[in-house]
């Protein structure tokens, strides 16, 4: 946390529905859920979108169906952040630069301006994506009100290089928007607690639910503190999952084990 920092955070991440291969209905869909968000007593500070959330992973679709330069998804979200005054972590959308389609997150300020882009670096083969898409090239930070935050995409998580990459940069809080499905709640839940006490990090990570062919996905969208304590999750139904970050924590778990410290990286591999 920097000087003249805000001291806690509230966070509400739309565990949403996400329709295939739909994207007006998934942005009206969203639209609705974000209003309702801002509209709670404990209102949010930055809210949270999961992965693909305008088309869902429609791949055999995904040339006609990707928002061209994310022109659309970025005049919505930036008019949100502006009218509500608050962040948005957009989660991520198919967008289409030329001829290449990216998993890319866009990040808004409460005065709607743009903070930062993110693409997908590690592409799923699983769900094909390395068949449709192109990986990004470039780990991103960004600044929420003094706390550092760094971004990554679901698959991303499996990754630990990356998430310390973040760290090394100075963020504090990973965000992980996700289409991560059964049977690897397990995995989920693991993954994403190691990044938090291995960096002594925030993470928080928004997942989405429901069915898309054979694919169900579980939700479970998780605020994880740097101890590894889970302070929200989500069940696996359609819901707004909302917790607070301390902003000061993260330093406090630091100076309490100096991971960062003793670290000897001169004798790691490259
Ligand atoms: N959309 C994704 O990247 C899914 C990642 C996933 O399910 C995993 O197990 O990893």
């Amino acid at each position: 946390m920097t000087g003249g920092a805000k001291p806690q955070l509230n966070i509400a991440l739309i565990q949403a529905y996400i329709e295939i291969g739909e994207p007006g209905a998934n942005t009206n869909h969203l639209a609705a859920m974000m209003e309702k968000a801002v509209s709670a007593e404990e209102r949010p500070d930055v809210i949270v979108l999961p992965e693909m959330w305008n088309t869902g992973y429609a791949l055999d679709r995904i040339g006609e169906l990707a928002d061209p330069n994310g022109e659309e998804t970025k005049r919505r979200l930036s008019d949100f952040a502006k009218r509500h005054g608050v962040h948005i972590v957009g989660g991520s959308v198919a967008e289409k630069i030329g001829d290449r389609i990216y998993n890319t997150m866009y990040v808004f300020g409460r005065d709607g301006e743009i903070t930062a882009r993110y693409s997908k670096m590690h592409l799923f083969r699983l769900m094909d994506e390395e068949k449709f898409l192109h990986a990004g090239e470039e780990a991103v930070t960004f600044d929420l009100e003094g706390l550092k935050a760094g971004a990554s995409i679901c698959y991303d998580v499996r990754f630990p290089e990356l998430s310390r990459t973040l760290a090394l940069a100075g963020a504090n809080v990973l965000f992980v928007p996700a289409e991560w499905p059964h049977p690897r709640l397990h995995h989920w839940r693991t993954l994403l607690t190691a990044r938090a006490i291995e960096n002594q990090m925030y993470v928080v990570a928004c997942n989405r639910v429901g069915r898309s062919g054979e694919t169900e996905f579980f939700g479970h969208s998780l605020l994880i503190d740097p101890w590894g304590e889970v302070i929200a999750e989500g069940g696996e139904e359609e819901s707004i999952v909302t917790g607070t970050l301390d902003c000061t924590l993260p330093g406090e778990v630091k100076g309490r084990i100096p991971v960062f410290e003793d670290r000897r990286p001169h004798l790691y591999f490259k």
